[in-house]
């Protein structure tokens, strides 16, 4: 992971002169101008042969022998950038990874929504409480949280904290995962917190008992591979703000291509994925793996133009389609996408996001999802593919490492009227730890019988 990356100011960027979807409107452009070029000075926040790493581990997703989880927050929140939140939700999701490698037997690709996700699109560009309407929150990474005239305003400083919250996160999941926190002789110690409490946690405990047993077997035969001690871990997020993205892509001097190095992967989300917009283009010229959420209006059209636009040479890994239909929608719509995408002899890694199809307002006001159509989605998705003879490459989803209340149901089941207990998203609901593990379970299950 030697490869050195240089600024790439002198190339004139094809997407700059593309209408752009969902960007802040600055009041003050030559402080934005300011920011940037601070940004352009600053140092990748990961190498370019990272990204060609996890390209080369999609592939082997695509190909069908292993599986993706993504997932984090919906929005990470500067103040969120403590150790303790942080390694919640790493734990998370290498219990998780731990449940899907053992119980499906298949290698999992852990990429985090991490270290990145700090810009939201949102339906509306205002937002009225009591008579009072203000510009909708964007995101730690354009405004604030709090709803007044003052913080709502997009403030072009917060760029320069993303990136130092980015470099922070990233700093501590890389000592997490390399530094003996995700050796596999840790599985129990990551649910110490939890496995009295929840019925997954102690399902999970019994995994762990015989993970810990297959290790012991494996040791006493003389191999205790390097992969029992560190994880390997990427970093994701939505390449939203392409001030941010664009000032942190650079040459990578070793192929003289261009690299996003604010994140491993980076993905276009279903409200910027316009096919004439500045999104797709600058996706289209930087060498990372790439995604692209796919809602329910997606034609098989759109989706073999993504191909040739993104994926020109059909290289398996560089493009993930992540599907997010809805639990009532993916059975009709996804197939045909499928189908012809196969026919044309493109191999995407296809990976269901069961989350932001499922959204809706409960009674109380808090914007939900249910665990239940969650799981319908999923179910979707790997009957489609069962059916087509394709891989369902992984799952995407939201999640915190923390026992908040913001989806309804679960093993550890929460109610509507629990809604308001610990409801702490800045944007969208997120599945608790209980959800999550009861999830990882659920789709190990599913990929078994497939
Ligand atoms: O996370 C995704 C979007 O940013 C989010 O669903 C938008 O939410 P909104 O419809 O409340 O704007
Ligand atoms: C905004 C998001 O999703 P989508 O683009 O699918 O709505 C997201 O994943 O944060």
């Amino acid at each position: 992971m030697t490869s050195t990356v240089e600024n790439s100011a002198a190339h004139v960027p094809s997407w700059r002169s593309l209408p752009a979807a969902q960007q802040p409107e600055y009041p003050d452009q030559e402080a934005l101008a300011r920011v940037v070029t601070e940004l352009e000075s600053f140092p990748p926040l990961v190498f370019a042969g990272e990204c060609d790493q996890l390209r080369a581990r999609l592939g082997s997703v695509a190909r069908g022998e292993a599986f993706l989880l993504q997932g984090g927050d919906c929005a990470e929140s500067f103040e969120g950038v403590g150790a303790d939140d942080i390694r919640a939700k790493v734990k998370t999701l290498l219990q998780m990874g731990a449940v899907l490698t053992y119980a499906a037997s298949v290698p999992v690709v852990k990429v985090g929504r991490i270290a990145g996700q700090y810009s939201k699109p949102r339906s509306k560009p205002t937002e009225t409480r009591d008579g009072v309407t203000l510009p909708t929150y964007r995101g730690d990474s354009v405004n604030g949280f709090d709803f007044t005239e003052e913080a709502r305003v997009p403030d072009p400083e917060r760029l320069k904290r993303m990136y130092h919250a980015s470099a922070s996160t990233l700093n501590l999941v890389r000592a997490f995962t390399t530094g003996g926190y995700a050796d596999l002789r840790q599985v129990h110690a990551w649910n110490q917190d939890f496995v009295k409490s929840s019925p997954s946690g102690q399902r999970y405990e019994k995994l762990a008992r015989e993970i810990d047993n297959a290790m012991s077997f494996m040791r006493a035969c003389g191999a205790e591979p390097e992969e029992f001690r560190t994880v390997e871990f990427y970093a994701s997020h939505e390449a939203l703000l392409l001030d941010y993205e664009t000032a942190l892509t650079r040459t990578d001097s070793r192929t003289g291509h261009l690299y996003d190095v604010s994140g491993h992967m980076v993905w276009i989300g279903e409200r910027t994925r316009q096919m004439d917009g500045a999104h797709i283009e600058f996706a289209s010229k930087v060498r990372n793996p790439i995604g692209v959420k796919l809602g329910p209006t997606t034609t098989p059209e759109e989706a073999l133009e993504y191909i040739e636009r993104l994926d020109a040479e059909r290289e398996p890994g560089r493009l993930t389609f992540i599907v997010r239909m809805g639990a009532d929608k993916i059975r009709d719509r996804l197939p045909t996408l499928v189908e012809k995408v196969t026919a044309s002899g493109a191999m995407p890694v296809w990976v269901t996001d069961p989350m932001h199809g499922n959204t809706f307002e409960a009674a109380s006001g808090h914007k939900t999802r249910r665990f239940d159509d969650v799981l319908d989605e999923v179910k979707g998705f790997f009957e489609v593919h069962k059916e087509l003879g394709t891989h369902p490459g992984g799952i995407h989803v939201e999640l915190t490492g923390d026992d908040v209340t913001e989806c309804v149901g679960g093993g550890d089941e929460i109610f509507v009227d629990d809604l308001h207990q610990r409801y702490e998203t800045a944007c969208d609901p997120r599945l608790n730890r209980s959800q999550s593990l009861d999830l990882a379970f659920l789709v190990a299950e599913m990929y078994r019988g497939q």
